[in-house]
């Protein structure tokens, strides 16, 4: 009902800006926090076609052109650009989007904030390479941020930081470009989406007070106040399924389209508490890791919108062998969506999560399958399953177990 009263005061107001291309009204937009609304898609079509009479005229094929349309009029035939490339569906495809615009005038950069997921930087490197055929550079400042993150908290705050220091690398690099080329790039590509101003904060120039701030993305709510680079960012009106569908039309492959959203902050927001304590970025890295390739390996992955594990601050009581264990506690997730505004649990894979796990992630509480115990350090130590143990499912494959770990561990 939210975007229904929202589509109501941009209508009554004659105001169409939200999501508005050559005139016409965006209606992907007023079906937000519809999906799971009963009813809501009819009642929004009711509205729309019925009420305000507005044509379902609007393509994405337009879209593109409108944006080449507009780069080409902000960047003069001299100018340079940089991309923060992240290896993620928005920022490729807005990289595409671009490089389709003013060629090899474009300059991606991807960084490695130590915040990466395993052996991440090495996979999207190698991507894009073989892939895309876009020449990328790649910075590591993993050092950069970590030290800026130590004993930082609060979940804000370390979004903050993190959106500073990634311009600060731009800068840097935009800095460099300028020794090779004469001239010092005066734009940044960002893949912002429409749900990361929303969840930053109140839509631009709505005048309205009354939004909520629920995150402030990196890449919006975290820009410093005095950036120098200006900002392209040909998808910020876009949801999620619909730069899919762009990406479609541009050719990027269908693997870059279809991997789970992965936040640029990465796993700081993971790890809840401060990331730089003890060994929580390895334990979730490689909780991660399993979990993902449990999920692709049983061949759910595409239909899950988004799957992580989550490092909590806390420690739980567990027992392994005879033994007492008192160790971290990481969570799973799986969500369902169909444009990252709302999301349901993965209710029907649920079942099959047992086989998803496969023993490697095994639990001895059978109704709480968000908490993983033994403890991952103990799995990531290479101890088998116990089979006297709590639930050690049924698909248990001890071999594949401890092959996995020899590969994750190279030993
Ligand atoms: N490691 C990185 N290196 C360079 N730029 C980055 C990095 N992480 C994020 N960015 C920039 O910040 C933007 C927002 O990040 P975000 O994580 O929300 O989106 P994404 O990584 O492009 O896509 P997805 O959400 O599908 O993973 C990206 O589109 C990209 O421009």
């Amino acid at each position: 009902m939210l975007a229904l009263g929202r589509a109501w005061e941009t209508a009554l107001s004659g105001d169409n800006t939200f999501g508005c291309w050559g005139g016409k009204l965006m209606i992907s937009f007023l079906f937000v926090k519809v999906t799971h609304s009963p009813e809501g898609m009819e009642t929004l079509r009711y509205f729309l076609f019925d009420v305000c009479g507005v044509n379902a005229g609007w393509k994405m094929e337009d879209v593109m052109d409108e944006e080449i349309e507009v780069i080409n009029n902000t960047v003069a035939p001299d100018d340079h650009v940089i991309c923060a490339l992240s290896g993620g569906v928005d920022s490729t495809v807005a990289a595409t989007l671009v490089h389709k615009a003013i060629g090899d005038r474009l300059h991606c950069v991807f960084v490695d904030n130590g915040l990466l997921r395993y052996k991440e930087r090495e996979r999207v490197m190698e991507t894009f390479e073989r892939d895309l055929h876009l020449p990328v550079t790649c910075v590591d400042a993993s050092e950069q941020f970590l030290s800026k993150l130590k004993g930082v908290v609060d979940p804000e705050m370390k979004r903050k930081i993190i959106g500073k220091e990634f311009i600060c690398i731009f800068d840097a690099f935009a800095h460099e470009l300028e020794q090779k080329l004469g001239k010092k790039p005066a734009f940044l590509v960002q893949g912002t989406l429409y749900p990361d101003v929303i969840e930053s904060c109140p839509p631009p120039g709505s005048g309205r007070t009354h939004s909520h701030t629920i995150k402030s993305h990196h890449n919006v709510g975290g820009l410093p106040k005095d950036m120098k680079l200006k900002l392209i960012e040909p998808l910020k009106l876009l949801f999620k399924d619909e730069v899919r569908q762009l990406g479609r039309i541009l050719k990027v492959p269908e693997p870059f389209l279809k991997r789970h959203p992965f936040p640029g902050p990465g796993l700081a927001v993971r790890v809840l508490g401060d990331v730089t304590e003890g060994n929580a970025l390895d334990i979730v890295r490689q909780v991660d890791e399993i979990f993902i390739q449990s999920i692709k390996d049983a061949g759910i992955y595409d239909s899950i919108w988004q799957a992580f594990a989550v490092f909590l601050p806390v420690k739980s009581v567990g027992v392994q062998g005879d033994q007492r264990t008192h160790s971290y506690v990481v969570t799973l997730r799986a969500v369902t969506s169909q444009d990252g505004m709302t999301a349901d649990w993965v209710e029907e894979e649920f079942g099959a999560w047992g086989e998803v796990v496969e023993g490697e992630i095994y639990n001895t509480a059978p109704d709480d399958s968000s908490v993983l115990s033994p403890t991952p350090a103990t799995l990531l130590n290479g101890s088998p399953p116990c089979p006297n143990q709590g639930t050690v499912l049924k698909t248990v494959s001890l071999k594949k177990f401890l092959k996995r770990f020899v590969t994750m561990f190279e030993v």
